[in-house]
């Protein structure tokens, strides 16, 4: 059996780094559990670790394999070694406040990131705009996909609060319960793209999927929700190919992804335009005289909730960055309204790197 794996989404690049390695095959990451992987390269697929050397040499836990990464491996024995990562194209990471090192790659090289969002009680344009924030900051495409239309009758008023925030990302709408809407997103998963699925639970994310997979994946669904012990764990699909020829990544790690902050200035390219009109460099739009951005606040080309949600992002990230003393520094810094706010904030931190 010979697989060809332009249809798992090899492209140029991948195709050429991996001809320059002498020995070593190419592979792409279908699956992974814990230690062990689930390829699939020209020769079938197959169970795989990563090599002694490569676990040596790697003690960043972002550049092990993940689900979508390319990789050169050996196949002579049982369960094939993994001795090389080639260069991800991009990257979907959970969130590590304070060590980015500590960050976990849950899909790598992803085209397409499909944001769904319920047109019901899931829709929350702040909301909306942290997710094309981690979807910039991962280098993937985002398309914004509001699921449940059946359900929403304010459909112009949504899609424009929505405006606001999606400069320009294509708006996908779409019911399961009328189908309307699918030959978009069907149109934006074509052969070779690798795409993914975020947003809120119960949203629609697998109906979505199983609707681009057709009926076969509906019961390995059911089997893997019926059982999350993971008996059935090998029916289960972290990696599908769609009768189509899209790629759907579809790990656990993508169901808990957490929203966190990334490319601010792309998500908020509109107040980073303004910013450059202020009259001061290292204006902070609060009260300088002749800034922009106040300006476009007081003429109403600028929402305050949209600048203050800018803020929010901008002082989440200044955080993240800094190590645990710098952090308290900073917020007392900062001046909170009062210590006590300082406090919690930062207790609130600590538990969720605790949790980690
Ligand atoms: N009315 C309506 N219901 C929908 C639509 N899409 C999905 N649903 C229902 O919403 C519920 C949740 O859908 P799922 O596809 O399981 O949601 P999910 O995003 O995969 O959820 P998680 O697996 O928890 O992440 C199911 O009962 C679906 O039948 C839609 O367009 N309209
Ligand atoms: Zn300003």
């Amino acid at each position: 059996m010979t697989i060809n794996l332009v249809n798992y989404g090899l492209n140029a690049n991948f195709e050429q780094a991996g001809k320059t390695a002498k020995g070593l095959a190419l592979a792409r990451v279908t699956e992974q559990h814990h230690n062990l992987y689930r390829i699939v390269t020209t020769q079938g697929e197959r169970q795989a670790t990563v090599a002694g050397k490569f676990a040596h040499e790697n003690t960043d836990p972002t550049s092990f394999p993940a689900v979508g990464d390319w990789a050169l491996v050996t196949l002579s024995a049982d369960i094939a070694v993994i001795h090389q990562v080639l260069p991800r194209q991009s990257v979907l990471a959970r969130e590590a406040v304070g060590d980015r090192k500590a960050g976990q790659v849950i899909a790598a090289n992803v085209d397409t990131i499909f944001i769904c969002m319920s047109l019901n009680a899931d829709f929350n344009v702040r909301r909306m705009e942290r997710y094309l924030t981690m979807a910039w900051d991962s280098q993937a495409m985002p398309v914004i996909v509001l699921t449940k239309a059946d359900l929403c009758d304010d459909l112009p008023a949504k899609l424009a609060a929505l405006s606001e925030v999606s400069m320009g990302v294509d708006v996908i709408v779409c019911s399961a319960k009328t189908g309307a809407g699918y030959d978009k997103v069907v149109a934006q998963v074509p052969a070779g793209r690798t795409v993914a699925f975020v947003g809120s639970s119960g949203v629609g994310k697998s109906t979505l999927i199983n609707r681009l997979m057709g009926q076969t994946v509906l019961a390995t669904k059911t089997i893997r929700a019926d059982d999350d012990k993971g008996r059935h764990a090998t029916t289960f699909r972290q990696l599908l190919v769609l009768p189509t020829g899209g790629i759907v990544i579809d790990t656990p790690g993508m169901r808990e992804l957490q929203l966190y902050t990334g490319d601010l200035e792309r998500t908020f390219a509109d107040i980073a335009t303004l910013a450059t009109q202020c009259k001061f460099r290292n204006c902070t739009h609060t009260s300088e005289p002749g800034c922009a951005v106040q300006a476009a606040i007081q003429s109403g080309t600028l929402t305050t909730e949209r600048f203050e949600s800018y803020q929010k992002l901008q002082r989440e990230m200044a955080y993240d960055g800094l190590n645990a003393r710098q952090r308290e520094q900073a917020k007392i810094d900062r001046m909170f309204g009062s210590k006590n706010e300082m406090k919690q904030v930062v207790r609130q931190a600590k538990a969720k790197n605790n949790r980690k």
